[in-house]
């Protein structure tokens, strides 16, 4: 059951469909996506209104140079249902309504007001600086599409069209458990032989980085008993995501009580480096990803797996990292076969990105992680990747912007 990396992606991908949509707050939609077309009920703007403080008149009344009684004044937010006649002007304020009767707007620094008169200098046409009832978007206008990421400009959209709530794709709930004899929380006292599970809270990180719910689901011996029951548990969530226990020591449970429990296993084992004991299963709509322990392997298998299964699963259209194209300053250590993740650094010199790698390339060492600005994939087949050799790199880090670096 051996798979490359891109089938073991795509068969990952493939199973994760977009869950249920829910209402949200606007400021709560932030950075969710639009689980449905979003159209206006009402005219954007909802009326004529005047585009600058200054004056209402018709257009008609200043063929040329003339001076016009100011017969009132409409601020903003007052109905400005009082006509303007014939001859006369009013004064308006940005955002006000255009009295019945005038067609344009003057601004206050295109004219003069003195003893109760407006002085045009010149002939005016009609329409300036009006802002037309439905001229920025027409009621029954699909405003904001299904599957846009929802961000400022949508919320004031939204905001404006009077909506507190906004429905989206609902964010999948992810059980993790972490298995080994090895393993105590975080925090209490280490025995002989003993580490703290790192690796729970780096998955519920990890998942809360990728718009997820986490839920921990704690530690589980490797004993067949309370293991059964945890992944029980963790089988009621929309993903479920073990550490280790999946590789070939000979107390390595996980994968044989998950078909016990009704999990179709999908894949077993990937041709990449570090990682290569990935299982990915499913049940019904539950998707279980095992990813081996070694810290590096687990999140670095979280990266290339189960972060885009779970923004496929909050309706993100683009779900893999961004691509750059960088030279190798150095010879990077590549088991030939498999593709390699190599954690790199990177800069950019002479307007090319050049990489090194970011440390000891070993799976347990999380430092590489800590100083990495991307992963290099060396593709399969190849024995060391040479220096000088350009390959693919994903940008792990949202803030690195190797055009300015
Ligand atoms: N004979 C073989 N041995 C191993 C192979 C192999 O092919 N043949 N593969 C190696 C590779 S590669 C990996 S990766 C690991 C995967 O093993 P498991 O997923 O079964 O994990 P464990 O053996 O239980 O643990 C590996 C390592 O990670 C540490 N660990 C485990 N869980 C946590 C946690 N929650 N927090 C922090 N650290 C954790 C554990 O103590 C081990 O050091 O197998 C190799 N062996
Ligand atoms: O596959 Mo293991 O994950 O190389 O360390």
């Amino acid at each position: 059951m051996t798979t490359t990396f891109l089938e073991a992606r795509d068969l990952v991908l493939s199973r994760a469909e977009p869950l249920p949509s829910e209402f949200v707050p606007l400021l709560d939609a932030v950075g969710r996506v639009a689980a449905a077309d979003l159209t206006t009920q009402v005219d954007f703007p909802r009326f004529d209104n005047s585009a600058m403080d200054g004056w209402a008149l018709r257009a008609a009344d200043a063929p040329g140079p003339v001076v016009l009684p100011v017969s009132g004044f409409v601020p903003a937010g007052s109905p400005g249902t009082i006509p303007v006649a014939p001859g006369t002007a009013v004064r308006i304020m940005t955002g006000a309504p255009i009295p019945p009767g005038a067609d344009t707007v003057v601004p206050l620094e295109d004219a003069e007001e003195r003893e109760g008169a407006v002085h045009l200098p010149r002939a005016l046409s009609a329409g300036a600086h009006v802002r037309h009832r439905g001229a920025d978007l027409g009621a029954g206008q699909v405003a904001i599409r299904a599957g846009t990421v929802l961000g400022a400009p949508e919320v004031s959209f939204l905001a404006s069209a009077g909506r507190l709530t906004v429905p989206v794709f609902r964010r999948p709930r992810v059980a993790i458990l972490s298995t080994g004899d090895e393993l105590v929380e975080p925090g209490a006292p280490l025995g002989p032989g003993q580490i703290h599970d790192s690796n729970a809270i780096a998955v519920a990180a990890a998942v809360r980085e990728a718009g997820g719910v986490p839920v921990g689901l704690g530690i589980a011996r490797d004993e067949a008993e309370p293991l059964r029951a945890l992944l029980t548990l963790g089988l009621g969530a929309d993903v479920l995501v073990t550490t280790a226990g999946v590789s070939m020591g000979d107390r390595d449970l996980v994968r044989e009580l998950l078909a016990e429990l009704g999990v179709t296993p999908i894949f077993f084992t990937i041709e990449v480096k570090p990682g290569h004991p990935t299982a990915f299963g499913a049940r019904g709509a539950t998707l279980v990803l095992s990813l081996p322990g070694n810290p590096v392997s687990t999140l670095m298998m979280f990266e290339q797996l189960v972060r885009p299964a779970l923004l496929r699963m909050q309706g993100h259209r683009h779900v893999l990292r961004p691509l750059v194209s960088a030279v190798l300053d150095e010879q990077l250590s590549h088991r030939p076969g498999r593709v390699t993740f190599s954690r790199v650094k990177l800069e950019r010199r002479n307007g090319v990105l050049h990489a090194r790698s970011a440390g000891k390339q070993e799976t347990s060492f999380l430092r590489t992680f800590l100083d990495a600005d991307g992963v290099a994939l060396l593709p399969p087949g190849r024995a060391d990747a040479p220096a000088g050799i350009t390959v693919p790199v994903q940008l792990l880090r949202p803030g690195f912007a190797p055009e300015h670096g």
